[in-house]
């Protein structure tokens, strides 16, 4: 296939409505096309875009455009592909805060969010923020509520609900995006939240371990429970378990030890200190305009890859940072919700394996850009456990079939495990005047 940019159909949002195209990236397929041309393509596009802001009304402040170079089959660009900046941004040296140019920024719920080019951020910042204050609606939050923000992007969901739960631990990918986060929180005062870089699937296992013990400890204990009482309910094996889990155990001993003080030194403390209640009462008090004048740009840069730094060096276990005093004390929590915002592709079957079979996830609210893949993770979220039929029996072959097909193939290998029940679902248009919204929908159990 040959496909240069000049091939490429682009609008800009000039005249009337019935003009505008909005995108949010362009893909340029350019194999067997010579560097030179596709330089000249570049430089070409590149005008384009700076004229059309230009005459826009009023002008459309556009100040960097930068293109990722994938060599690769993908229709999306991994987001370690190099970047190639086509306009820079004109930075004026005297202008306190200049460097920031380079970032775009936006705001959803009175936060404000600053982003890296690679980041995923909704275009629709308006329906964006009633999709999450529906989601946390949905997610009945309140201060004994630790929430996991999986697929978190640049924090979105996470932050803008932070003053609503007790933490938030957010699960991203994408390094920027992370980091993206972390600068977020500290550019809002946000203190409650801790972000994890990494795939879902490989890291949601073991933080839903860290935070609830593991699936078997609550199974046990719950076994146990209904023995003593001959209850069984719900509340009883909860409260067992925040005794008896590790959680509990890990919060004993790294408060023994003497690397843990010299972390708080830098200010942990007081956060900690003041618990989950301070720290929502600073979220309610401060408007992001407020945060914003009193930060100053390069120290949060340089708070942000502290943070991201820590949670590296702890999943390597070489020493104890705030994130794990943040984890040491997450054992006071009752309420355990997963908010999932997954890309098109849906939630890798290993993420709804361990939601599902973790008896302490009792409520999930998944925001879908897809329907298709929603239907087949509620597919594998739902079926019930007792339908146990001949794996691999009755199907037309695995490349015919649908993801809904596959789910319910994958229904057969899933563990014992009570199943979640939808409960309620809203679409939200997010992208109006296209045949595209975004799904919101509650499971509970
Ligand atoms: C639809 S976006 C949602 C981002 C964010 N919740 C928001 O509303 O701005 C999906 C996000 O999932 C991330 N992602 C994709 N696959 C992932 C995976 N396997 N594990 C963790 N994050 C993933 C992407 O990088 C992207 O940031």
């Amino acid at each position: 296939m040959r496909c240069a940019v000049s091939s490429m159909q682009y609008k800009f949002p000039v005249g009337s409505a019935t003009d505008m195209l909005y995108f949010t990236y362009f893909q340029v397929c350019s194999t067997g096309v010579d560097e030179v041309l596709m330089k000249d393509e570049f430089a070409k596009l590149s005008k384009t875009l700076v004229q059309g802001a230009a005459t826009c009304s009023p002008p459309l402040p556009l100040t960097t455009i930068v293109v990722q170079d994938h060599v690769g089959i993908s229709n999306v660009a991994p987001a370690d592909c190099p970047l190639i900046p086509l306009l820079a941004p004109e930075v004026d040296q005297s202008e306190e805060g200049a460097v920031d140019k380079t970032r775009i920024h936006d705001h959803i719920s009175n936060l404000r969010f600053s982003l890296s080019p690679t980041a995923f951020f909704q275009v629709n910042t308006l329906a964006a923020e009633r999709l999450y204050t529906l989601a946390g609606d949905w997610a009945n939050l309140n201060s004994d509520t630790l929430l996991f923000d999986v697929c978190c992007g640049t924090g979105t969901i996470g932050l803008t609900l932070a003053h609503r739960v007790g933490m938030v631990v957010g699960i991203e990918m994408n390094e920027s995006a992370v980091v993206d986060a972390q600068r977020n929180a500290l550019i809002n005062g946000i203190k409650n939240c801790r972000f994890v870089c990494g795939k879902a699937e490989d890291v949601m296992g073991s933080l839903l371990t860290e935070y609830l013990g593991s699936p078997q400890q609550h199974i046990a204990a719950s076994e146990s429970n209904s023995e003593v009482n001959g209850t069984g309910k719900k509340e009883d094996i909860v409260g067992g378990a925040e005794n008896n889990g590790k959680s509990t155990e890990s919060l004993t001993e790294k408060n023994d030890s003497s690397e843990i003080n010299e972390d708080l030194d830098d200010g942990v403390s007081k956060e900690l200190e003041g618990g989950h209640e301070q720290c929502n009462e600073a979220v309610r008090n401060q408007n992001s305009e407020e945060a914003s004048s009193l930060v100053n740009e390069e120290s949060i840069d340089a708070k942000a890859a502290d943070c991201s730094e820590h949670t590296k060096t702890r999943e390597e276990g070489s020493s104890i940072s705030k994130n794990d005093v943040l984890a040491a004390t997450a054992c006071q929590f009752k309420n355990f919700v997963a908010i999932v915002d997954p890309p098109r592709a849906g939630l890798h079957p290993t993420v709804i394996k361990v939601l599902r079979t973790h008896p302490r996830i009792r409520r999930l609210v998944y925001i879908s850009c897809n329907p298709d893949t929603l239907v087949a993770n509620a597919i594998e979220l739902c079926t019930p456990s007792t339908e146990h039929r001949e794996k691999n029996k009755g199907h037309r072959g695995w490349r015919n079939m649908s993801s809904a097909g596959l789910a319910r193939q994958r229904t057969k290998s899933m563990p014992n495990s009570e199943p979640f029940v939808p409960k309620r679902a809203m679409a939200v248009d997010l992208f109006p005047h296209t045949s595209h919204c975004e799904m919101v929908m509650l499971f509970e159990r």
